[in-house]
């Protein structure tokens, strides 16, 4: 399932990871493409390696790990250190469809994990670019995600999607992955569903009362079954 993270980074993480971001070294996007989606990425990426990248990348991370939705949403067990992209509309930019490789690489190639949620964090502001929309299928259909510079798209990895060209300005945003310590994404999102229904009863109710302390047990017993950690 789709979830949006509003305001995953504060207006001050938000912009000390632009100005790191935006000092950095760009270089093709297709430098970490995989065969089939390097016929279809055009767009810029900031090197694994530079320090700014990997600074702006920790800011990320730690405000991620704080955040009760996206740990509730994607129940992490591995994230990939972040990676930042920039569609320009002067070179004709956008990203055309694929799916994401279901394995992934460090950087240095040390370590590998298995993608099961992709994840885009908007740094521009929309009303500085057109087009640059993430359209991600699913059964639903097509979803067209533009979020504000600070929120973050959590998706399956599984899906098809496509960044539409952007024409006019610059997209830039951070792109990562996530293994998940429930692999299967209906499972998952039947925990975020009941996890959002207890928050909502225990507010109305009391964190003592009965049927909270029964469903919270209920909650966690299901994840003992569904959790590999
Ligand atoms: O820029 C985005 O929002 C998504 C990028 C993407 O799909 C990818 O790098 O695989
Ligand atoms: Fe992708």
């Amino acid at each position: 399932m789709l979830v949006a993270v509003p305001a995953a980074l504060s207006g001050n993480e938000l912009a000390e990871v632009r100005r790191l971001v935006l000092s950095g070294a760009w270089e093709d996007g297709r430098a970490t493409a995989g065969k089939q989606s390097e016929l279809a990425k055009r767009n810029l990426q900031l090197k694994a390696e530079c320090p700014d990248a990997q600074a702006a990348g920790e800011i990320i991370l730690a405000a991620l790990a704080n955040n009760g939705l996206f740990m509730s949403a994607a129940l992490p067990k591995r994230v990939f250190p972040p990676f930042f992209n920039r569609y320009d509309a002067d070179s004709g930019h956008g990203f055309d469809n694929h799916v994401d490789n279901a394995i992934r690489y460090l950087p240095d190639r040390s370590d590998r994990i298995r993608t099961d949620l992709s994840a885009t964090l908007f740094l521009s502001d929309p009303d500085s670019y057109d087009g640059g929309e993430l359209v991600i299928e699913d059964t639903y259909g097509e979803h067209a995600v533009k979020l504000s510079a600070g929120d973050l798209v959590l998706y399956p990895s599984a899906s098809l999607h496509r960044v539409e060209p952007v024409t006019r300005g610059s997209r830039v945003a951070s792109f990562f992955w996530i293994q998940s310590m429930v692999r299967d994404d209906g499972q998952r999102t039947l925990l975020l569903e009941m996890d959002a229904a207890i928050r909502t009863l225990a507010t109305n109710l009391g964190d003592k009362d009965p049927a909270i302390v029964s469903l919270t047990g209920t909650y966690h017993n299901l994840l003992r079954r569904w959790a590999d950690c």
